[in-house]
């Protein structure tokens, strides 16, 4: 059995992660790859619940730093309940957002600090940090527009920032990923879902045995 593998997925707002993430959950599972899928903030129980906290519309007075703790404590409670004991036991995890939406939300759009907020995240994981990621890139404006189009998904507090964080957002991931060069690989999410679906599935068969 190949070693289990922590793959993120990234990007801003409407990016199409969960739409992929959910035709690489099938692709996987006529693979007969052993694997769970998971996201953050929740995941969890504790976690989801903290979830329901930081983004709900009306939490508009809740402090930044106190934003990033709580996105910390999820992942910390998600981390020990559900994402170590699935490697611990042979499956891959592949998680919808991690430690980089801190660093590029909390840390730049919010202007926490990067180095800050990757200082209380790496209490907050032991340093584990993800194999591989892969990262959406799309403009903050297309992305905006597929979730005004999306009548389905209610907006959360974050999604209701002005045009300008989320131009911010898109600026912190571009540090992040220079960062992380080595871990973060770039898709181009602008593309149809089947494009993007088939570059995804590329990355993955590129990298590991899956
Ligand atoms: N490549 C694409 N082209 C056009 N529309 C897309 C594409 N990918 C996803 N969408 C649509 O955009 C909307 C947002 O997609 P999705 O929920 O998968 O994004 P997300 O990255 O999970 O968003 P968020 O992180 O904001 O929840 C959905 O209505 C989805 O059908
Ligand atoms: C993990 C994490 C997430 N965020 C933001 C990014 C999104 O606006 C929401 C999560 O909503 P989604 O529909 O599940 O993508 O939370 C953040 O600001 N910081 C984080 O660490």
């Amino acid at each position: 059995m190949s070693k289990p593998l922590f793959i993120t997925f990234e990007g801003p707002e409407g990016a199409g992660k969960t739409t992929i993430i959910k035709r690489v959950e099938e692709e996987l599972n006529r693979r007969d790859v052993s694997f769970i899928c998971t996201r953050e903030p929740g995941g969890i129980d504790i976690a989801e619940q903290i979830r329901s906290v930081i983004l709900h519309p009306q939490n508009t007075s809740m402090d930044g730093r106190t934003e990033a703790l709580l996105y910390a404590a999820a992942r910390r409670q998600h981390l020990a309940e559900k994402v170590f004991p699935a490697l611990q036991n042979g499956k891959h995890v592949l998680c919808d957002r991690f430690i980089d939406s801190s660093l590029a939300y909390q840390g730049f759009a919010r202007d926490l600090g990067i180095d800050e907020v990757y200082s209380i995240n790496r209490f907050a994981t032991e340093d584990r940090m993800p194999d591989l990621t892969i990262y959406f890139d799309l403009s903050p404006e297309v992305g905006l527009s597929r979730i005004d189009d999306n009548t389905d998904r209610e907006k959360n507090r974050l999604d209701l920032e002005k045009l300008d964080f989320h131009k911010k957002v898109q600026e912190g991931y571009r540090r992040v990923i220079s960062m992380f060069p080595e871990r973060i690989v770039k898709v181009n999410a602008e593309q149809s879902i089947e494009a993007v679906y088939q570059d995804v599935i590329c990355i993955l068969e590129e990298n590991f045995q899956i």
